[in-house]
């Protein structure tokens, strides 16, 4: 009799084949903050295969068992305690290996076959946890030590670069190594929840698809704040500034996702492609534009949940001279058929009296208003589309106000949509849960494709190079405020204002 094999068990629904991932800069801030408690995770809600494993690699000498130790600690710092169970944690620490590398350096890269070994055949993920003046080494290097083949991934952070020539050669410098279909670029504001919920709300509810222009749209708010400073990054965000650190990426990958054209399918390249079609749409904002439409601020002491924070020029490590941006305000326009004279406000800083990101949609007033003049500014429906925190949708409604003595006054109320009330049993996986799911799975609709960086980067060039030129240096607010007082003047100018029921 012929000898059968054994059938394999099922696959639970979504769970990615085994995978080798090595992760380079293990012991760096993103790494510990974000992915191994991310993967954990994944490991807890049975979403990693059983023979999936991860090297940790960094250039600190550390025994496995210290590699386990210190991901044990991060893990019980960084996850709730009542989802930190023995089992997942032992079969976690289990996946782990380490090796000490310098990446830069050619010698050493063999470790990564040797710990492959011969299962070599199964998908390799690299994951780039270093900053993004080291992508071309490593990928020079995973190439040259033969660590790589045609079925390996890469995953890189984000900034790519600090402007588009930078980007530029980064770029080519992994596209030597790995195809356009197996880069992965992150942008984590993809992988929130809310953040794929627009495209659900946007493209499966005619009710919006029929409303989403310029007919009926009059200007659409982003605000993405952030309650803490710099948090002890100050070496890179200096050479950063808001700019480059959130608007060239977060910002625009929500701007796009509010404006796109419904894509022919939920394809990688289908989505791609419309994003793209936005940023090339994109107003330039130059010339006297500059200095109307857009708002540069830096944070000065102030307080944070009442109590006392330094001012950006007094963080550790600070220069004194410098006129980084902590703060962009700006008004823009996506010049094409859609949104052909729509403002779309944005606005993003560090230091905010709370953390929120939040999209808000203005609908245009009636055409013929019947009801009592004295409320002809009552304000006109809105969607509010709460990204983090407390993640949901609200729309801004106007209805009769009840009661025999009102006649026909009106009100506004939300129609409310709260994610963790709605669907209290599903906790909201963190944004880099998913990404690093859709990499093991080898989906790339949620990662970023080169040209989006690129012309992301020409668009941020033009501002940059303007405000360079210039030379103003940007204006002062108190950490714990809502920016400079020029952002809430350049958006009243259009007497509007920025949505504020927080
Ligand atoms: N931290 C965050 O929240 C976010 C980070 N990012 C991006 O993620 C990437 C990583 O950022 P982050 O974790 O903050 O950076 P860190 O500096 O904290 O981590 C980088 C790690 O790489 C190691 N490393 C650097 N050079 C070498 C080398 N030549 N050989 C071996 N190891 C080396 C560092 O080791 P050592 O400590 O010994 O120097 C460090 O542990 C960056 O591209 C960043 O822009 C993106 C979004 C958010
Ligand atoms: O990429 C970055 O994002 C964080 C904000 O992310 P969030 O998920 O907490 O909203 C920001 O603080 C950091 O400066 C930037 O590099």
């Amino acid at each position: 009799m012929n000898q059968q094999t054994a059938p394999e068990a099922p696959r639970l629904k979504g769970v990615p084949e085994a995978i080798d991932l090595v992760l380079f800069g293990a012991l760096g801030d993103l790494s510990q903050h974000k992915l191994l408690p991310a993967l954990y995770q994944l490991d807890r809600e049975q979403l990693l295969d059983a023979d999936t494993r991860l090297l940790g690699l960094a250039r600190q000498a550390l025994v496995l068992e210290g590699f386990r130790a210190r991901v044990e600690s991060v893990l019980r710092t960084h996850v709730k305690a009542e989802e930190l169970d023995p089992a997942t944690l032992q079969r976690f620490l289990g996946r782990l290996a380490y090796g000490r590398l310098d990446f830069t350096q050619l010698e050493g890269y063999t470790a990564v076959r040797d710990w492959r070994g011969r299962d070599a055949a199964r998908p390799l993920v690299i994951y780039l946890a270093v900053g993004a003046s080291l992508y071309g080494d490593i990928c020079h290097h995973l190439q040259a030590s033969n660590s790589v083949d045609d079925n390996s991934r890469v995953v890189v952070e984000k900034p790519i670069g600090h402007d588009l020539a930078s980007s530029e050669a980064i770029n080519d410098a992994i596209a030597a190594v790995f195809p356009e279909s197996r880069i992965y670029r992150i942008d984590h504001y993809l992988g929130k929840e809310t953040v794929q919920n627009l495209i659900a709300l946007r493209f499966a509810n005619p009710l919006f698809g029929t409303q989403w222009n310029q007919n009926h749209i009059s200007h659409v708010e982003i605000t993405v704040a952030e309650k803490v400073g710099i948090e002890g990054r100050w070496g890179y965000f200096d050479q950063a500034g808001q700019l480059r650190d959130m608007v060239q990426n977060h910002l625009l990958q929500l701007l796009c996702l509010t404006a796109m054209d419904p894509p022919s399918s939920l394809d990688a390249d289908a989505i791609r492609d419309e994003k793209v079609k936005v940023l090339k749409a994109l107003k330039p904002v130059t010339g006297e534009a500059l200095g109307r439409d857009v708002v540069r601020g830096q944070y000065i002491a102030g307080f944070s949940d009442g109590k006392s924070v330094p001012g950006y020029l007094e963080e550790k490590g600070a220069n004194t001279e410098s006129h980084t941006e902590t703060f962009v305000a700006m008004k823009t326009e996506v010049v094409n058929w859609r949104w052909a004279g729509v403002p779309f406000y944005l606005r993003t800083g560090k230091r905010m009296p709370e953390k929120l990101s939040q999209i808000v949609i203005h609908f245009r007033q009636q055409p013929h208003y019947i009801f009592d003049p004295d409320q002809r500014n009552l304000a006109a429906n809105k969607l509010i589309i709460r990204l983090q925190p407390e993640e949901g949708i609200a729309l801004q409604i106007l209805t009769k106000d009840s009661g025999l003595d009102k006649g026909m006054r009106l009100r506004t109320g939300p129609l409310n949509l709260d994610f963790n009330d709605a669907f209290p049993k599903s906790r909201i996986p963190d944004a880099y849960e998913r990404l690093l799911l859709e990499v093991m799975k080898g989906q790339q609709y949620l990662f970023v494709r080169r040209d989006e960086v690129a012309h992301a980067w020409r668009w941020c060039d033009q501002l940059i190079t303007g405000w360079e030129s210039r030379e103003t240096p940007p204006q002062c607010y108190p950490a714990g405020s809502w920016g400079p007082v020029a952002s809430i003047v350049m958006i009243t100018q259009d007497r509007r204002s920025w949505y504020e029921d927080y």
